[in-house]
């Protein structure tokens, strides 16, 4: 018999299964559809017990069909054959047929953990292990893996080779690789690290760490629901870009109740984008900062009054510049949060005047509560209040920093003069263009140096309508979505995650650090990163020593990938060439796949520039089918996306900083010597040429930047 007929042979065989499972999922579609119209009935009955059951009946309804919806895709994907004769199924969620036997087991459950570690050398009782390749319902191909021949029976058939391989060698689309299939045995432990305590997970570009990070936080809200969905999984990624490029993956794991962020978004109001310069985002990145932040909390309002003048009953009470400094120090000692001691502040206040007014004998002074009774209605001394004593917003006193004098104050002693020379300017844009990714983390800071100002109670939403005791009639579709609202609805400014897993970890600041971990503190975390692509060029023992603080002393479990199944070898090879010039010892992951395509890097003048990267771009359209990353030095975006505008929307222009976690099928970089101009430099030039999956050009008017 040719291979192909035992190929035809085998498919036929899964095909029958695949066919009863697709069968199944209809059924069980159907009888959630019924759950949910049968919910909405019962709100016909009224009693208080029968609205809650009913909520709870058409929330799980319409969750289970949502599920079975978004995993049709490829339901089924592996078979395991086990030495007992057993055969299991694997898929994207778990099915039971009609008797409550397992038709397919879920890829997260015990009994699918050896499809992903099975391996010749330890079979783990796996005889064979198949991938099955669909499109829809249909089967369209399988890989196996014979893992312990000995125990094969005569008949059994082997078929296929390198399933991982075929899969890389696919064109990627915008989002992530859905990699649930083929995840490898070292990704697999990490994935099922114990929940608790700290996964720490280390490997080089390409390696999976962000595959494995949002497959840990699937398998997670899999493994213990109540309490991962209750208090939610935080998942920080570094720019806007890479949380829209992981975003699709989420779901298609099935879940919805993670909580994606950016490092300029994880504080309620902020969506920044803007990124400093290097050596700006080191010092606004550095411990530091919160010393000088805690001397703009506390200092006098700019602009504000400089002294105080009432007429009360005929006498001048008066209070002038040094004596209310002296007032708002007494009232703030170091520690204090301003917001929250404004009352102290006010009153020192009166009780200054209410000794003036004893001193000067007014006549007819009454009782001090009187007195100050009496001020307090007065308009222009509640307007005196309210300039000297605002309620701050961290904004307000971040701009202060936007002033050369004020910032040399408040860093004096605390960064160094270059420091804060280097500094001077970077704040000046926060009026007209809002914070920078890094000024975010120092909003967040104030945040808690000055307290919040006190907000009138929110009235808690009910999501039921219920309004003046009355029970509102509502459409089923309002109920639906509200139940489903009512489990998710968190708090704007949610700090008490279940788990919170942080990507390109070697990124995040100290400051951030401190920000990520006050959304932390209760929870167990999952840290993805490779120091070797940081592009933070301030002293690593803070980030290390601050990346501690935000841990805490939960235990640490460690895990190293080694294995890059993103890039050709060829272009892989380019960029370790790169990053050895520094790192010489590193151990680097190795690339699986090889295409023969090597990278390509062109010479050109300032003057052929522009028109050189349009003709590269335009060959990469007509060479690969997916995605062209075309990166560029941050400073030159907007000049190289001038160059390539009009092309195809897979055409996609991204700064160096912001191709960090990216992936392509091809990139063309532009200007790499100008990246690499110091080891912060040479880290992100590492990064950028990691980042195609079969094609890299590299072009620019810098020769021998190639070690
Ligand atoms: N087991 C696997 N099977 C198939 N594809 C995989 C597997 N593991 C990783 N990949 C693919 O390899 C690519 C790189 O993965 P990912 O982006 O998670 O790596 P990373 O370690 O986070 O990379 P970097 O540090 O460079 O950002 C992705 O396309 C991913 O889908």
């Amino acid at each position: 018999m040719s291979d192909a007929t035992v190929l035809q042979q085998e498919i036929a065989v899964e095909q029958q299964h695949v066919d009863r499972v697709y069968t199944r999922l209809a059924e069980l579609r159907q009888d959630a559809s019924r759950a949910e119209k049968e919910g909405y009935r019962l709100s016909g009955v009224g009693t208080f017990g029968s609205l809650v059951e009913r909520d709870a009946m058409v929330y799980h309804a319409a969750r289970r069909r949502h599920a079975l919806d978004t995993e049709y895709e490829g339901l089924v994907f592996g078979r395991l054959d086990l030495t007992t004769g057993a055969t299991h199924y694997v898929g994207r969620m778990g099915i039971r047929d009609q008797d409550s036997k397992p038709l397919v087991v879920d890829w997260r459950a015990p009994a699918a953990a050896a499809f992903y570690r099975a391996t010749a050398a330890e079979p783990l009782g796996v005889v064979r292990r198949r991938m099955i390749q669909s499109s829809r319902e249909k089967v369209t191909g399988i890989e196996d893996d014979l893992l312990d021949p000995d125990a094969a029976p005569a008949d059994m058939r082997v078929v296929g080779d390198g399933a991982l391989l075929a899969s890389l060698a696919k064109a990627t689309g915008r989002g992530m690789r859905d990699i649930v299939a083929t995840i490898q045995r070292e990704q697999d432990e990490a994935i099922r690290s114990p929940a608790s305590g700290v996964t720490i997970v280390t490997g080089g570009p390409g390696t999976g760490k962000t595959a494995v990070a949002l497959h840990r936080a699937a398998y997670l809200l899999y493994s213990d629901r109540s309490r991962f969905a209750g208090g939610g999984i935080l998942v920080v990624g570094p720019s806007g870009v890479f949380v829209e490029y992981i975003a699709t993956v989420l779901p298609s794991l099935g879940e919805e109740t993670a909580t994606l962020r950016s490092l300029g978004t994880l504080v309620p109001g902020w969506d920044a984008t803007r990124v400093d310069a290097g050596e700006v985002a080191a010092i606004k990145g550095s411990l530091r900062m919160r010393r000088v932040l805690e001397r703009a909390s506390h200092d006098a309002v700019p602009g504000g009054p400089t002294e105080l003048r009432l007429l009360y009953r005929g006498t001048l009470l008066r209070l002038d510049a040094a004596q209310l400094d002296q007032l708002r120090r007494k009232a703030l000692p170091r520690g204090a949060r301003r917001n929250e001691v404004r009352g102290h502040g006010f009153d020192r206040i009166f009780d200054a005047l209410w000794a003036q007014a004893r001193e000067h004998k007014v006549t007819g002074l009454p009782e001090k509560r009187e007195f100050e009774s009496e001020l307090a209605d007065r308009g222009d001394f509640r307007e005196f209040l309210k300039a000297w004593w605002p309620r701050f917003t961290p904004m307000r006193v971040l701009r202060w920093l936007a002033d050369p004098k004020r910032l040399r104050a408040y860093a004096n002693g605390v960064l160094s003069r270059d420091e804060i020379a280097t500094l001077q300017g970077s704040f000046d844009a926060l009026a007209t263009e809002g914070p920078t990714i890094s000024d975010v983390a120092l909003l967040d800071e104030l945040d808690e140096l000055m307290g919040r100002p006190r907000q009138p109670q929110r009235r808690s939403k009910n999501p039921f309508h219920v309004r003046d005791g009355i029970q509102e009639v509502s459409t089923y579709a309002d109920r639906q979505a509200a139940a489903r609202a009512q489990q998710v609805q968190r708090e704007e400014d949610y700090r008490e995650y279940a788990h919170v897993v942080v990507d390109e970890a070697q990124d995040v600041s100290p400051m951030q650090w401190r920000m990520i971990g006050r959304r932390g503190s209760y929870a167990s975390w999952t840290i993805v990163g490779d120091p070797a692509q940081t592009a933070w060029s301030g002293d690593p023992t803070e980030l290390d020593r601050s990346r501690d603080r935000a841990l805490g002393s939960r235990k640490r479990n460690s895990y190293a990938l080694t294995t890059n199944y993103r890039n050709s070898s060829e272009i892989f090879e380019v960029a370790a060439k790169v990053i050895r010039t520094i790192m010489p010892d590193l151990p680097l992951p190795s690339a699986v796949r090889s295409t023969g395509v090597e990278p390509v890097d062109v010479v050109a003048t300032p003057d052929t520039l522009p028109e050189t990267v349009r003709e590269l771009t335009e060959k990469q359209l007509a060479d690969v089918d997916g995605t062209i990353g075309v990166i560029m030095p941050v400073p030159r975006h907007d000049e190289v996306a001038g160059w390539v505008a009009g092309l195809p929307e897979r055409v996609q222009v991204v700064t160096a900083l912001e191709a960090k976690g990216m992936e392509y099928d091809a990139v063309v970089l532009v200007e790499p010597a100008q990246i690499a101009t110091d080891d912060a430099g040479v880290r992100t030039l590492y990064v950028a040429l990691s980042r195609a999956t079969q094609r890299l050009t590299t072009v620019g008017t810098n020769p021998g930047w190639l070690p």
